[in-house]
């Protein structure tokens, strides 16, 4: 095992210096394209002002013999579109694919200097991000990339999900973490065939009640992904790193993909993926904290001065540990709407009322 002392060292001679801390950058939506797909590619200039991160995907949902014309689609993309200040996403396919070494060897040599993050699919452990990592480095020195590329890693096995707290400090090249409900479900033998949401069959009931205990029981329906996305939370804020709820299948259920976005934002996530252009204003929605509560937060901060101490606002009891609560929301909005005009203004607006 190499020295803690060798973790910020770049691991090929020429490769740029790994980031020491993890750029926080607005990501409310990673939205996915096929960029061989020539209808959904030829859409991209105007989606690409409308979210937050664009992500080539290589992997699934991505036919075997249309993977190298993904592949070289995404290069010509990239190539050919100035994305202004949005960020430029890939998911290659898994390390244990025939396609994945040269998903590395083309889009790092070709189209390294426009990519801003990778995205790592199945990663078991931190074995196949030191792979990925290693493997940049070489990339990004043969190339002459002057700043690294970072890696996003997708929990979508139970051998990932038992390892996430190392996954998650496996290399300072580690953006983040997605939750990938649909093979995480394959993978621990679920009975689920949606791709996240919830089953109405996993529920719990009430006692029973009334006078010989017969009257009708109320059922209330749980939240499959709770265990695992808040473990994945704690793995990510433990070593500095951004977590992401995944994808929400059912396109036509916005009411649900709200949901589910909004369980992941209040539980520390900073985005979701969308899948077809109908989720991106729901994430953005979710994901950017309401007028309101950013106004709330803000008047606890200016209350709390240096931030010790109890006071108490609109009969609520403000401390120490409230004041952090609150800097959390405030700094989210104060990013949010550096990138986002109409959301300062609302911003703004909220805090004059
Ligand atoms: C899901 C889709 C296949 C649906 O496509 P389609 O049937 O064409 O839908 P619509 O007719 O409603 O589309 C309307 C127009 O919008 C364009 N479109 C659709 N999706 C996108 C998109 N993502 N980006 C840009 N443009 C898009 C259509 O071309 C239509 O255009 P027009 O005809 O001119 O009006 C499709 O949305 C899709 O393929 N989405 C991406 C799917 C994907 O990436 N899946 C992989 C990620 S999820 C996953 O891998 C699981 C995870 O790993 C896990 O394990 O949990
Ligand atoms: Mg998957």
């Amino acid at each position: 095992m190499r020295s803690p002392k060798d973790f910020f060292r770049p691991l090929a001679v020429g490769a740029p210096a790994p980031v020491r801390e993890v750029p926080f950058r607005p990501s409310r939506m990673i939205h996915f394209f096929d960029p061989g797909n020539e209808k959904m590619a030829a859409k991209v200039p105007d989606i690409a002002p409308t979210v937050d991160v664009l992500l080539g995907n290589l992997e699934d949902a991505v036919a075997a013999d249309r993977k190298e014309a993904a592949r070289s689609g995404l290069v010509k993309v990239a190539k050919a579109t100035d994305l202004g200040d949005t960020q430029l996403w890939t998911r290659i396919n898994s390390l244990d694919s025939p396609w994945a070494l040269d998903d590395l060897l083309t889009l790092v040599t070709e189209i390294g200097d426009k990519l801003d993050v990778i995205m790592v699919p199945k990663v078991e452990g931190a074995e196949d991000i030191h792979y990925v990592d290693r493997l940049l480095a070489q990339l990004e020195a043969k190339a002459g990339i002057q700043r690294p590329i970072l890696v996003h890693a997708i929990l979508e096995t139970a051998t990932g999900v038992a390892n996430v707290e190392e996954i998650a400090g496996a290399s300072p090249r580690m953006q983040g973490i997605s939750l990938g409900p649909a093979d995480l479900a394959a993978s621990r033998r679920m009975k689920t065939t949606r791709v996240g949401g919830g089953h109405p069959g996993y529920l719990v009931r009430e006692d029973p009640h009334g006078a010989d205990g017969s009257a009708p029981r109320a059922t209330f329906q749980q939240d499959l992904w709770h265990y695992t996305l808040a473990r994945m939370v704690d793995a990510c804020a433990a070593h500095g790193i951004l977590p992401y709820y995944g994808p929400f299948g059912d396109i036509k259920d916005t009411t649900a993909c709200e949901d589910q976005f909004r369980n992941a934002f209040l539980l520390g996530c900073v985005g979701a993926w969308s899948l077809h252009p109908v989720q991106i204003a729901i994430a953005k929605r979710v994901f950017s904290p309401s007028p309101a509560d950013v106004a709330w937060a803000r008047k606890v901060i200016d209350a709390m001065g240096d931030g010790t101490g109890a006071v108490m606002i609109d009969g609520k009891m403000q401390d120490d540990a409230t004041y952090k609560q609150c800097q959390v929301v405030a700094q989210l909005a104060d990013a949010l709407a550096a990138r986002d005009p109409e959301l300062r203004d609302a911003y703004a607006a909220a805090e004059k009322e």
